[in-house]
């Protein structure tokens, strides 16, 4: 796919607020710092569409982009930063949760793994959370360029074994880079083979 406009329409900490559901969307979510933001900007090619920052908690609300005016990229707060207050937390997984269940044209969720760490609990929990909910969704291995193939290699095999203790099918993977940009036809052409699928519920 070739992204003609990538557009930032508002931030919300609402479902009520988001865009109109006319068109499909798709979500990014995974730890704090993991690179969502950093995700959005390399498959739109633009360098600050989203908002990036080396410390961790930089993206706080529910940011609506418009891409070629016929999807949406949502960029979400990140889980897992450690100075977080309890009393943020459950704001958050609040916000999060009514989302995931009320937002009608939520087409597929991506999950984002920092592809360097081997499975942290608070993933698979959210990854097996995800699937608990019935939601579409898919996993985001990020940041390859900061370590071998070989490591990258034992990370995915490792999530991969993890979640065959819960799942008889496994999500579908990807592995990226936002630095080397790598991943990024991958990416796009599994959303365009999806906005295929579902635009007769957009007609
Ligand atoms: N080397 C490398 N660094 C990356 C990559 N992706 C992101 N980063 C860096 O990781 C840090 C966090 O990136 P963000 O995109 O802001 O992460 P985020 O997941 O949106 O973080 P929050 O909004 O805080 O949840 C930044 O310093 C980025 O430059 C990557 O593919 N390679
Ligand atoms: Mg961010």
């Amino acid at each position: 796919m070739v992204i003609k406009e990538a557009k930032f329409l508002m931030s919300n900490t609402r479902v009520e607020q988001c865009p109109t559901p006319n068109k499909p969307e798709y979500a990014f979510i995974g730890r704090s710092n993991v690179g969502k933001s950093s995700l959005i900007n390399m498959l739109t090619e633009q360098k600050n569409l989203a908002k990036t920052s080396s410390s961790p908690g930089k993206t706080q609300l529910i940011n609506h982009f418009l891409i070629n005016d016929d999807w949406y990229l949502v960029d979400l707060p990140g889980y897992g930063y450690a100075k977080v207050s309890k009393g943020s937390r459950e704001e958050w997984r609040k916000m999060i949760n009514y989302y995931f269940q009320k937002r009608e044209n939520l087409t597929c969720v991506f999950v984002l793994i920092d592809s360097r760490h081997e499975p942290l609990k608070q993933d698979l929990e959210f990854i097996n959370h995800l699937g608990t909910l019935g939601l579409p969704f898919v996993v985001v291995f990020t940041k390859l360029d900061k370590q071998s193939a070989t490591k990258t290699d034992s990370t995915i095999a490792a999530y991969a074994r993890k979640l065959r203790e819960t799942w008889d099918e496994l999500p579908r993977f990807f592995q990226t880079s936002a630095e080397k940009h790598i991943g990024r036809d991958e990416i796009l052409n599994f959303i365009e083979e999806v906005n295929e699928q579902v635009q007769n519920q957009y007609k």
